[in-house]
């Protein structure tokens, strides 16, 4: 079995090439391939399926070649991934499945078809605007923080920090504890600060997250997009231009009238060969 490591500002895949659909990808084969000790390590798993070969996408083929086919590192699935998307897009380009020619490139994905735009090393994708919702908290090291909830495709919980409170401070060794009444289906939750003003941004915040299905991770593109539209609000804002610091980078967010933009590297780092039969047992999710 081929594979590619990729990462969006260290938010990281494993990349499986199956143009038709012929792997037998099971949660226990996902959550094996993303431990990091026994098997390659990473935040989540795309697999590359022309999207007339898989039935979650077949109804986009029309639209788009290829879907990606998102795993969380334990085996969920997940609607979106803004990062995942970059790194996709990367891998068409860099393995000539796809040719950058000027105009945008569209990829299906479970919450419809994003569209991309390259320029060098940047790659931007092109998502739903995100939709607020109401209020609600999170609650970790004895802490209660409140947030505002955000549709991105997949779920998020928006919490900036009290001043005063230490962003590299909180213990996300562990998930928040959240309300399962407002999210049946698990959340993502990120915890923000402002930043100082950045050139040619209308707002600037550094965030973490815990990712829904992956822990923390270093990046997470539908949260930053959910943390600049929340952002955005907070200023009195409806659209503009928000950096958001990661702990592996920077991304820019464009929030528009009828869409989102997120922008930022997508790297490739490796391709090789995995053997199936070495990896970790397969485990249900
Ligand atoms: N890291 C991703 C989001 C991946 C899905 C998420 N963990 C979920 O379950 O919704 C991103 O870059 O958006």
């Amino acid at each position: 079995m081929e594979f590619t490591k990729g990462h969006g500002t260290g938010n990281d895949f494993v990349i499986l090439p199956d143009p038709d659909g012929a792997l037998d990808l099971t949660p226990g084969l996902v959550a094996a391939l993303c431990d990091r000790r026994r098997g390659i390590g990473a935040d989540g798993v795309l697999r590359v399926v022309r999207s007339a070969k898989h039935p979650d996408s077949a109804a986009l083929a029309g639209e788009a070649e290829w879907f990606m086919d998102y795993w969380n590192a334990d085996g969920s699935y997940a609607e979106m991934c803004g990062n995942g998307a970059r790194v996709f897009v990367r891998y068409l380009l860099d393995t000539g499945l796809a040719t950058p020619d000027g105009a945008t490139l569209p990829v299906a994905t479970r919450s419809g078809v994003v569209r991309a735009r390259v320029d060098g090393d940047i790659i931007a994708v092109e998502m739903r605007r995100p939709r607020l919702y109401d209020g609600s908290t999170a609650a970790l090291g004895g802490l209660t923080l409140a947030g505002t909830a955000v549709d991105v495709g997949n779920p998020h919980l928006v919490c900036p920090l009290p001043v005063g409170l230490d962003l590299g401070g909180l213990d996300l060794t562990r998930a928040p504890d959240v309300d399962p009444a407002v999210f049946p289906a698990g959340v993502n939750v990120e915890f923000t600060v402002p930043g100082s003003p950045v050139d040619g941004a209308d707002e600037h915040v550094l965030m973490r997250v815990y990712e829904r299905g992956s822990a923390e991770t270093l990046s997470c593109g539908t949260g930053t997009c959910a943390v600049a539209a929340v952002a955005l609000r907070d200023a009195g804002r409806d659209t503009g231009v928000v950096a958001v610091d990661v702990p592996g980078g920077r991304v820019t967010v464009t929030v528009t009238e009828d869409g989102c933009w997120l922008a930022g590297p997508a790297v490739l780092v490796a391709t090789g060969t995995i053997t199936p039969t070495a990896l970790p047992t397969a485990r249900p999710a």
